[in-house]
């Protein structure tokens, strides 16, 4: 079983896969507390928010309502919808809260591919073909050793950045585990333009990528 915030058809907005159609998965809880953070709805996960799988599927609006799923009710659920995407991202909350091996080997073995979204406070147990994408919250939650074996396993990071202490932050993370990922995304925080300045700026010194989070500005999920 596992706790689902929310299920929809999109485009993913955010980092390599940006402009692919994909199926969001959200899953429920988070007990890191990033100040910014732009899900809070999924940090609890008290029964007095427990509903139906439908009644998190037919959200209009954010809310903490979440649902026990298993993996066969959300295969059905996706054939049900009519989705046709075959990427599925799985977010959150902290999906990582979660051993999502079950999860991702059932998607793959009905003909999806998988993405995580993690913060990297939490040991990251998925297959070996899922792409994860580690969106290191330092200093937050986990400790280093956690922190450092998300970064050795990412296929992409992904930093949300607000001033230049979040830049030097990861440097330092990047140096400290010995890591120097191929794929590095900054994504500005909020939309704020002197994040989104920053970013550009910061990209272009260190031949980096920017990541806009392309859904906000399209007013879409
Ligand atoms: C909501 S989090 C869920 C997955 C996981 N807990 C994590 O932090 O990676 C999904 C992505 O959104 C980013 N994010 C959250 N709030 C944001 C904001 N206000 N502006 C930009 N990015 C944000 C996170 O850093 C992460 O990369
Ligand atoms: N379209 C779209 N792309 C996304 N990429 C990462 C998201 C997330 O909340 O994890 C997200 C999201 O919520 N919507
Ligand atoms: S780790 Fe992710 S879900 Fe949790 S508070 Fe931070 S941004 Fe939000
Ligand atoms: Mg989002």
């Amino acid at each position: 079983m596992y706790k689902i915030n929310e299920i929809f058809e999109t485009i993913q907005g955010e980092a390599s896969f940006t402009g692919m159609p994909s199926i969001f998965v959200r899953l429920q809880g988070c007990p890191v507390g990033c100040a910014w953070c732009d899900t809070k709805q999924t940090w609890e996960t008290s029964d007095t928010y427990k509903v139906d799988l439908q009644k998190t599927v037919e959200k209009k609006a954010d809310s903490e309502l979440w649902a026990d799923v298993t993996v066969a009710q959300l295969l059905a659920l996706f054939v049900e919808k009519g989705y046709q995407a075959k990427h599925i991202v799985i977010t959150g909350g902290e999906p990582c809260m979660y051993d999502l091996v079950p999860l991702c080997e059932g998607l793959h073995a009905a003909g999806y591919g998988t993405q995580v979204e993690t913060s990297g406070t939490f040991e990251i147990k998925v297959p070996a073909e899922t792409w994860v994408t580690v969106s290191p919250k330092i200093n937050m939650r986990g400790g280093y050793a956690v922190l450092k074996s998300a970064m050795q396993r990412a296929n992409e990071i992904k930093h949300p950045i607000a001033m230049q202490r979040h830049v030097d932050e990861l440097e330092q993370l990047m140096a400290e585990c010995g890591v120097t990922p191929k794929l590095i995304y900054l994504q500005p925080i909020s939309q704020k333009a002197k994040a989104t300045q920053l970013a550009i700026e910061v990209c272009k010194a260190k031949n980096w990528r920017l990541s806009v989070q392309v859904h906000k500005y399209l007013g879409i999920n």
